[in-house]
């Protein structure tokens, strides 16, 4: 088992919301066994403490890792939303911290697919008002604005994994697809796309959207996009809670407009299943409301544990940080013979110069050296003979703008 700077038993991995078991299983294999998880998020004040002494976080998408918090966190060494949404964490000031994040990209993209289009086929047969009028003792046996999908227009908002996902799996039903993005993309079997989200909005039977919380979505869907909506119309929103205005939404479903809505995520969400849910759409039986549970399958959970996981022990072992949503990609081969030393450092001019000068005045040989940058930051791992471990480390946090060091040490002398 490799040894790392840290004995592994001292290294804190604390996970937030719930994250699957298979996350501790695939640490405790890995010889990490100081885990700490919780069900629920925490307050910001209490966030901070917990995150005072831990080396890596796990987190969904309820938890706020903004600038406050992370500067809280001395020690981190990287951060794991087991999800796919990252606006929950401030990437810049992460990177600024020298601290890589990660995400599960695709883990949960089926999941969210299949909610989405089994919602679109309830709601085209008006369920949630039958199946609530026969909870309360009623029977509303009507076809009365009950349709089916076939041939109806589906308008997706965001066309990437979880729209062209859905976009496939909707055809299939006989809907017709069309779609907007800010990019240009090609469809999937006969979907099209639109020139602008208006058109869409004015279009589509059904609007689903699968957009990221970005400047740009945040209240993406207010008044005036929810006018261009046909009367009649549905809209379905599983992709994050302020992509949407809802209270305008709850004024077109008032004034019977919309037919229905799915509603998954919404701009404040309860920390934990113990704290009531408050949203001005509790009262419509037509609106189908769920605890943000899009990406909530058995089949999901595990694999983003087991993916999310393995990508924070694999930074932790060996240094490499392919697909970090906000760092230096760096692929590094294993190191049995040498010790392997991690310089972050902010990327201004001069600073490889001056690590390979402090270590050349410690007489340190260098038998491998990777670096990558981006505007921000620097990263530089630097194989040594082993010799030099601790000494080497010593010289680099000297070296002026460093960010993070950290020393892994030969994994054949350690095993
Ligand atoms: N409800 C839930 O449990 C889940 C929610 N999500 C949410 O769904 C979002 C989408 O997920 P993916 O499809 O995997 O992301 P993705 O990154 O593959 O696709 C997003 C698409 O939105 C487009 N886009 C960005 N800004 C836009 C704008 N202003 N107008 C139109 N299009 C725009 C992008 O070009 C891209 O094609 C995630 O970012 C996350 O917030 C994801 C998984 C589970
Ligand atoms: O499962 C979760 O907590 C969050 C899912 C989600 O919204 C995402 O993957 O972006």
């Amino acid at each position: 088992m490799a040894k790392t700077s840290l004995d592994k038993s001292k290294i804190k991995v604390l996970l937030l919301e719930g994250v699957h078991q298979s996350a501790v299983d695939n640490f405790q294999n890995a010889g990490y066994s100081n885990i700490e998880r919780l069900t629920t998020s925490l307050s910001e004040e209490d966030l901070i403490e917990k995150i005072r002494d831990a080396h890596f976080i796990g987190i969904r998408s309820r938890t706020q890792l903004n600038e406050r918090v992370l500067s809280a966190a001395e020690r981190l060494v990287a951060i794991g939303c087991f999800c796919i949404g990252t606006n929950q964490v401030d990437l810049p000031a992460a990177l600024k911290l020298g601290i890589p994040v990660f995400n599960a990209p695709y883990s949960n993209t089926r999941s969210v697919a299949e909610l989405v289009l089994a919602e679109t086929i309830m709601m085209l047969r008006g369920i949630p008002e039958k199946n609530a009028r026969a909870h309360g003792g009623g029977w509303l046996k009507s076809a009365s604005n009950s349709f089916e999908a076939r041939g109806k227009t589906l308008g997706i908002v965001g066309y990437g994994s979880i729209g062209a996902q859905l976009s496939v799996m909707a055809e299939s039903v006989g809907l017709n697809v069309i779609y907007y993005d800010t990019i240009t993309k090609l469809g999937m079997g006969n979907a099209r796309q639109v020139g602008s989200l208006q058109e869409l909005m004015a279009r589509a039977d059904i609007v689903t959207l699968h957009v990221p919380e970005t400047r740009s979505t945040t209240w993406m869907i207010g008044r005036d996009e929810l006018a261009l909506m046909k009367q009649g119309s549905y809209l379905i929103n599983a992709s994050r809670g302020k992509v949407v205005d809802i209270e305008a939404l709850a004024e077109v479903l008032e004034s019977g407009k919309l037919l229905g809505a799915a509603i998954d995520v919404f701009p404040v969400e309860p920390k934990g299943n113990d704290e009531e849910f408050v949203s001005p759409l509790r009262k419509f039986d037509n609106v189908i409301l769920t605890p943000h549970i899009g990406g909530s399958t058995v089949e999901a959970q595990e694999n983003i544990g087991v993916e999310v996981s393995e990508k924070l022990i694999t930074f932790s072992d060996n240094g490499t940080t392919i697909t970090s949503v906000n760092f230096p990609e760096v692929a590094l081969p294993s190191h049995p013979d040498k010790h392997r030393l991690l310089h972050i450092h902010a990327n201004v001019p001069g600073v490889l110069s001056e690590i390979n000068r402090v270590l050349g005045n410690e007489g340190i040989n260098i038998s491998a050296q990777f670096l990558q940058t981006n505007e921000e930051v620097g990263y530089v791992v630097i194989d040594v003979d082993k010799a030099y471990g601790e000494q080497a480390l010593n010289a680099l946090r000297e070296v002026n703008h460093t960010l993070r060091t950290r020393v892994l040490y030969s994994q054949a002398d350690s095993e």
